[in-house]
């Protein structure tokens, strides 16, 4: 396991971007400037579809893309764009993020490149592989030669794949929506009556996280995380970053804000936590609702799985907290709760009635070889696999 490529430095790397078709032109997105985010936003908006129907389109606030795009250490060569010349009509987006990545028992600096979107009006000219190649040069050029990345399109070698899972919050919805469908037989107060969750959550002590808690849920963070060997090493301002974000959040809608955390204490101690990040979907059918919303479950810990406890302690305990973080999310108003089979997730999809999606996420790692790993499904059957579980512990947004 480790790099293909040959070690290069950055010396050896173009001071130029590579040619742009006639017309176009390459840029860097200021993403402090209003309008810039906004074009990105824009962009991403009309342009940037994640379901195969493509009866949803994601619904992004430029809260989501503050959250996403610029966590500490941002670099602002990482937000590529392609503009017309003639108009300066931005058309194509790529960005990265750094990460310290952990592959098994390797670390690896590397970047997580999301968010690539090209306009509809632009598709199969061959824009994608030079939108790669100029964000691959911009990363090279700063020393960094690997990269993370996740799709729904299958290319030469995934390091894993997960499958997508939802879990119904507000059934009558997605079925008015036509996300969920009425099985033969099955009445539609059977499906809301499936659904139906307590109002009140259960777990003692648990409470919105606070950065006073940033040590603890980072000492918690690392050590869960050594179960896994696809991880994401974070330091403490990220990792307030990440599950907390900031204070201006506190005063949005709930249904405006992008990231949920919680924390269990006992006795002053933080024993768990669990987030998940709001992102929503703007309904493309015809139906009265226009908007979605949508909860996608994020990292999680518990001190249970700390050590070699048996899975069976561990399954318990996340079907108790997961099962708390389902009662939030829809007490916020979330519709439907996604979750991957990645993480120790499959100890508790089925009893917590997450459905398996149609579709998955392949995970990818440029320029390094690694040796699969499990992806929380057997890849004949397609079915949850409880044996091997999971080695996936990172979450890409
Ligand atoms: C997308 C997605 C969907 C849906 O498409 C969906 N749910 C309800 C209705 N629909 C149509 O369902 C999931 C389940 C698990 C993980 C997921 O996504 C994992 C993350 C994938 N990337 C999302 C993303 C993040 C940042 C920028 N663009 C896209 C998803």
């Amino acid at each position: 396991e480790g790099p293909i490529d040959s070690l290069k430095t950055p010396a050896d790397i173009p001071d130029e971007p590579s040619a742009m078709l006639k017309d176009f032109e390459w840029v860097t997105i200021d993403l402090e400037k209003e309008d810039e985010m906004n074009q990105v936003h824009q962009l991403l908006h009309d342009h940037y579809v994640e379901d195969q129907d493509a009866s949803f389109r994601f619904a992004y606030t430029a809260n989501f893309f503050k959250w996403a795009l610029q966590p500490p250490g941002w670099k602002k060569e990482y937000y590529v764009g392609v503009r017309v010349k003639a108009t300066g009509k931005l058309v194509a987006f790529i960005s990265g993020i750094p990460s310290l990545l952990r592959v098994r028992e390797n670390k690896v600096p590397s970047v997580e490149i999301n968010f690539l979107c090209i306009h509809k009006k632009l598709r199969s000219k061959r824009l994608a592989p030079v939108l790669i190649r100029e964000i691959t040069r911009r990363v090279n050029k700063n020393d960094v030669w690997q990269a993370l990345f996740t799709s729904g399109a299958v290319l030469p070698t995934p390091v894993s794949t997960c499958r997508y899972t939802h879990r119904p919050l507000n059934w009558e919805k997605l079925y008015e929506v036509g996300f969920s469908s009425l099985p033969a037989g099955v009445s539609k107060s059977q499906m809301l009556a499936k659904y139906v969750l307590p109002s009140a959550t259960k777990t003692p002590g648990l409470r919105k996280m606070v950065p006073e808690d940033a040590d603890q849920v980072l000492d918690l963070y690392e050590k869960f995380q050594k179960r896994y060997d696809l991880v994401l090493e974070f330091t403490k301002e990220e990792i307030i970053h990440w599950l907390y974000w900031s204070d201006e959040q506190n005063s949005l809608e709930d249904q405006d804000k992008v990231i949920v955390t919680y924390v269990v204490e006992e006795d002053g101690k933080i024993t768990d936590f669990f987030s998940f990040y709001i992102l929503p979907f703007t309904t493309l059918t015809n139906s009265e609702t226009d908007q979605l919303n949508v909860a996608y479950l994020f990292y999680y810990a518990s001190k249970v799985g700390l050590g070699d406890s048996d899975d069976t302690k561990l399954a318990k305990r996340l079907n108790s907290l997961i099962g708390d973080a389902l009662i939030v999310a829809k007490n916020m108003k979330m519709d439907v709760f996604n979750a991957l089979t990645s993480q120790d997730n499959v100890l508790f999809l089925k009893d917590l009635k997450f459905g398996n999606g149609d579709a998955f996420l392949n995970f990818y790692l440029f320029n390094y070889k690694a040796f699969p790993i499990n992806g929380g499904m057997d890849n004949e059957t397609k079915e949850l696999d409880l044996v091997n579980k999971s080695g996936v512990g990172v979450v890409m947004l």
